[in-house]
């Protein structure tokens, strides 16, 4: 089905924040539900905004607390007249004392320290929230022997890889985080390392402690003049380059998802990764650990980097391969590194990387400023007593948001406009950054009668999730967008169809962005992935202006081509010869014989070489692999 997209008359979607149905209060019903929500994106914090019961569609307490746990907010438990107790909160790693004030107003607060994991899971079983840091693994175990206790786990900093998201989705406990407060604090450290690496600071009091004095042994290097380059250009990353002008250097940034306009009003240069490991004088780390950014720093980056770089890593460890980076620290490519963050923390004593003599490292202090910890403790006790008395914290990271009916009947749709982004994002290339998204719902039903807050934070997940580590979901879809510059509009078409189903079809347009397959954009010179359900199962009908109709399951190859007979066996020839099984392909053209597009849906993922014989068909003008 060809569309008109937006070009044609259309409705903008009333955005509605109604409050969906009280949620089941039976512990089987609840758990039923979460089950269902970890179809949900998980979701992942942004500024320090809270929604309340009265601004926001559902409270936690609604969703996660049945009348058992309903908690007093005031007074002590002997002069309470309360029926319900106080809730009782495990803070297991140091909290800054104001946070640990806070929670003390509110609850019976238990600050015990490095308990073992056979300790932490007892405490859990009396604990309705629970506060850790980066030291802590708060595993399903640990849900499991909370016994459905647990209401909250506050990660009092950024990053939540130490807290299982699934798990505590499951069990029904909302998982909350603290991610502006230590922005600053990560920033300074970067910096400290970065100047202390280049002046030998860690290595010469060493040796003066040592009863040396080896004044030309430490002849470090200037600063000035010099080129740093900041691999990702998130919150951290962007005060990391304020600082480093003042000092003097030259600033690039190598972020394929930062809005342009910010780069450029602090005079930063957005490039290419290679062209920022090739130019840079020094490297440092700032983007998120997720499948795409895994050790990426390896053997083949670390040969292409200027000789004499040098590495700073504030971020996680695992973007690097740690190996490869002593090999390149021994063949001298890597002149110096200081590392904060390790794969494996804390990392073995006798680790080679650790005790390389070019290496500076720090136990994990990013976020360990006393301003900074005063911040996190306030900015998480907060969101956990907030969380507790029912309200929504914009920093959830997991929640259930709307009721079991209406996502019953959203479920396929919800699957659809997630792949759908994802497809369009994996279609936008260029250095500018995917800004202005549309979703477009062709629907029968009344505009009052579809709620499309779901579906487009599936679309911001969808976008926004293949990019970054951040957890969307309803709660914080909007702020992530705000925060990463995405613009994300809705527009309604109303069509003549069977209000039975809810939406006929889901169309997402990225606009002012370059494409990597010119066959996806439209007329209307937008990025544009056309959908709808089969039954039950979403399918891609329209790519650009081009009609196709294939299941969105596996991986997506899409090829433009002369519209010519054979082309289907030729293709099918060359996947079927590298066992790639075909699960759908369909064909979509305008004019006969003219130009045509090819969707290709494959089961496995065709390795590098098969893609290229798929790319030297000579009918075939461009094609494009594509994750689902
Ligand atoms: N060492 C420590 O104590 C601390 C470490 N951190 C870590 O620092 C990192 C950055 O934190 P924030 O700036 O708050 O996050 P953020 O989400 O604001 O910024 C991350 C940026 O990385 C970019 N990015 C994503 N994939 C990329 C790729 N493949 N290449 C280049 N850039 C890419 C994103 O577009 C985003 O702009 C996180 O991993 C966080 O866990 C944060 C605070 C303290
Ligand atoms: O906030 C983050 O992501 C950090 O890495 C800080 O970790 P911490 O709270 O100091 O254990």
């Amino acid at each position: 089905m060809a569309i008109s997209s937006s070009c044609s008359s259309v409705k903008a979607v009333n955005s509605r924040w109604t409050s969906p149905s009280p949620s089941p209060s039976s512990p089987i019903t609840k758990l039923a539900v979460f089950r269902r929500h970890s179809l949900l994106p998980n979701l992942r914090h942004t500024p320090n905004i809270k929604l309340t019961a009265t601004n926001a569609l559902r409270t936690v307490e609604q969703t996660t607390l049945t009348e058992d746990h309903k908690f007093s907010t005031v007074g002590s438990d002997s002069d309470d007249p309360s029926p319900f107790p106080k809730p009782r909160i495990l803070v297991a790693e140091k909290l800054g004392e104001a946070g640990v004030n806070l929670l003390r107003e509110f609850g019976d607060v238990d600050c015990s320290y490095e308990l073992s994991p056979e300790d932490l899971k007892k405490k859990v079983a009396e604990s309705d929230a629970l506060i850790v840091r980066s030291g802590t693994k708060v595993t399903r175990e640990v849900f499991e022997a909370a016994k459905g206790r647990l209401k909250v786990v506050g990660r009092a900093g950024v990053g939540i890889d130490n807290v299982d998201l699934q798990a505590a989705t499951e069990y029904g406990c909302l998982v909350v985080n603290a991610p502006t407060a230590n922005t600053v604090a990560a920033a300074e450290h970067g910096i400290a390392l970065l100047a202390s690496m280049a002046r030998n600071v860690a290595q010469a009091d060493a040796s003066i402690k040592a009863g040396k004095w080896e004044r030309s042994k430490y002849v470090g290097v200037s600063l000035v003049g010099k080129t740093l380059a900041i691999m990702g250009f998130g919150k951290v990353g962007t005060e990391v380059a304020r600082r480093a002008k003042g000092l003097g250097m030259i600033v690039i940034s190598h972020d394929p998802y930062a809005p342009a306009d910010r780069a450029r009003a602090l005079g930063v240069d957005l490039v290419s990764l290679d062209q920022a490991i090739a130019t840079a004088d020094f490297i440092s780390l700032h983007m998120p650990l997720t499948p795409a950014t895994n050790k990426v720093f390896n053997d083949d980056t670390f040969s292409k980097m200027k000789k004499g770089v040098r590495l700073i890593n504030v971020a996680r460890g695992g973007v690097i391969d740690e190996d490869a980076l002593v090999r390149a620290l021994d063949s001298g490519i890597v002149a110096q590194a200081a590392l904060d963050v390790f794969c494996e923390e804390p990392p073995s004593k006798d680790s080679k990387l650790i005790q390389h003599e070019n290496v500076t490292v720090t136990p994990h202090l990013g976020a360990s400023t006393k301003e900074a910890q005063e911040g996190v403790a306030i900015e998480i006790a907060e969101a956990v007593a907030g969380a507790l008395k029912g309200e929504l914290s914009a920093t959830a990271v997991n929640a259930p948001m709307v009721s079991p009916e209406v996502l019953s009947e959203l479920a396929p749709y919800i699957v659809l406009a997630e792949k759908l982004a994802r497809l369009a994002v994996q279609l936008a290339s260029g250095g500018k950054g995917v800004q202005s998204i549309k979703v477009v719902y062709r629907s029968a039903r009344d505009p009052d009668d579809l709620d499309t807050r779901l579906l487009r934070a599936m679309v911001t997940k969808g976008i926004i999730e293949p990019i970054s580590d951040s957890y969307v979901n309803l709660v914080n879809a909007d702020f992530i967008a705000k925060q990463k510059g995405l613009r994300i509009s809705e527009e309604r078409v109303v069509v003549e169809s069977t209000p039975e189903y809810p939406i006929d079809s889901i169309q997402v347009q990225i606009s002012n962005v370059e494409s990597n397959f010119a066959g996806a954009v439209s007329d209307c010179g937008a990025i544009s992935i056309q959908g709808r359900v089969k039954y039950g199962v979403p399918h891609l009908t329209c790519v650009g202006s081009f009609s196709v109709d294939v299941s969105l399951e596996g991986n997506l190859i899409l090829c433009r081509q002369v519209d010519q007979p054979g082309m289907i066996g030729q293709v099918g020839n060359i996947l079927g010869e590298q066992n790639v099984n075909v699960n759908f392909m369909s064909v979509g053209r305008k004019v006969v014989r003219k130009q045509a597009i090819m969707a290709i849906g494959v089961d496995e993922e065709p390795d590098k070489k098969t893609l290229e014989r798929i790319g030297g068909v000579s009918a075939i003008e461009e094609f494009v692999f594509l994750k689902l």
